[in-house]
């Protein structure tokens, strides 16, 4: 085929998509909008060349009941969940409500450089007892993979994460930093303060962190007051400097409002990956740096 006519063959796609009843949308790595076409501007009430991030647009829409339809009180609790489950896998699918009634099928399908290609089709047609298994296994799915108290991703779950951005590391000899985090002396903020209050700092904990990670940055709780933190890409100094925030946020956070004076702080241990490194040996050398961590006085970041 001769170059003008690629070239006519693209224009005439490209019309075809934009005029598509098929919902269709990219976002870039940092997930924001960088294209909709005509169907999904209209679902999502975006206007043309606006480039609102996802999380802009999910709140938005939220707001003005426009959209997806978000079955929540708690928005920025529904983002934290959806955004720890959101561009980590290279393809998923799943199904979503619309405000206006109708029911879509949206693939969201990662690309080489980060960015997330979405494309949904209508399935109102289809009959709601099938609906509503497919429901049923898409909530149980979830719910095997989240953490209930944080929303976050749960131990299996992570550590999937985990195995999949080390098999990526090894495949590409692109950097990776892992960290474990704990929160310091959380014995004794249960005790003194009791396990409610404790809860309430492990969820602000994960609210002071969730916002400063991107998109493909993996975060779960593997078990009590222990979080596992996954940093693809990140050199040794870029993941230390973004610990060193990460640990300035937490011990300025207050999060009992009926104990104004009331702070916690965090111990994280690094270690970034090495040729030949597996999953256990990997995870092992994050331990260690953390308990060095906790030795030296806790607040603060170790690495080995
Ligand atoms: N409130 C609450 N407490 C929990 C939860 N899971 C585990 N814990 C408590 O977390 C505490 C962890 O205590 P330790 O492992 O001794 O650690 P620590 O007191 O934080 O001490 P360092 O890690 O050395 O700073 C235990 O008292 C657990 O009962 C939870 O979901 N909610």
């Amino acid at each position: 085929m001769s170059l003008p006519e690629q070239g006519a063959i693209a224009g005439e796609l490209q019309a075809a998509l934009h005029d598509s009843p098929v919902l269709l949308a990219l976002f870039d790595r940092h997930d924001r909008l960088r294209y909709a076409n005509a169907a999904f501007c209209q679902a999502y009430d975006v206007a043309p060349h606006e480039t609102l991030s996802w999380s802009e647009l999910m709140r938005r829409n939220y707001q003005r009941c426009i959209g997806a339809l978000i079955y929540t009180h708690d928005f920025e609790a529904w983002l934290v969940s959806a955004r720890s489950r959101r561009g980590k896998q290279v393809y998923r699918a799943f199904e979503a409500d619309l405000t206006d009634g109708r029911w879509i099928w949206m693939t969201e399908a990662m690309q080489p450089d980060g960015s997330m290609l979405c494309v949904a089709t209508d399935m109102s047609e289809l009959k709601v007892s099938e609906r509503e298994l497919r429901q049923a296994r898409d909530l149980a799915q979830r719910a095997a993979q989240t953490d209930p108290l944080t929303s976050i991703c749960n131990r299996s779950a992570i550590m999937q994460q985990f195995a999949r951005l080390l098999a990526r590391a090894a495949a590409n000899g692109l950097p990776l930093a892992v960290a474990i985090i704990d929160l310091d002396h959380f014995k004794q903020i249960n005790d003194r303060l009791g396990h409610p209050a404790g809860d309430r700092v492990i969820i602000d904990f994960v609210q002071r962190i969730q916002p400063m990670l991107r998109p493909h940055d993996g975060f779960g709780r593997l078990g009590g007051e222990e979080f596992l933190l996954l940093l693809p890409g990140y050199s040794q100094s870029e993941a230390e400097l973004s610990l060193h925030a990460m640990l300035a946020a937490v011990a300025a956070s207050r999060p009992l409002p009926e104990l104004p004076g009331f702070g916690y702080s965090c111990s994280a241990g690094l270690a970034m990956w090495r040729a030949g490194d597996d999953l256990a040996q990997l995870y092992a050398r994050a331990d260690v740096a953390l308990y060095q961590a906790k030795a030296s006085g806790r607040n603060t970041l170790c690495r080995h």
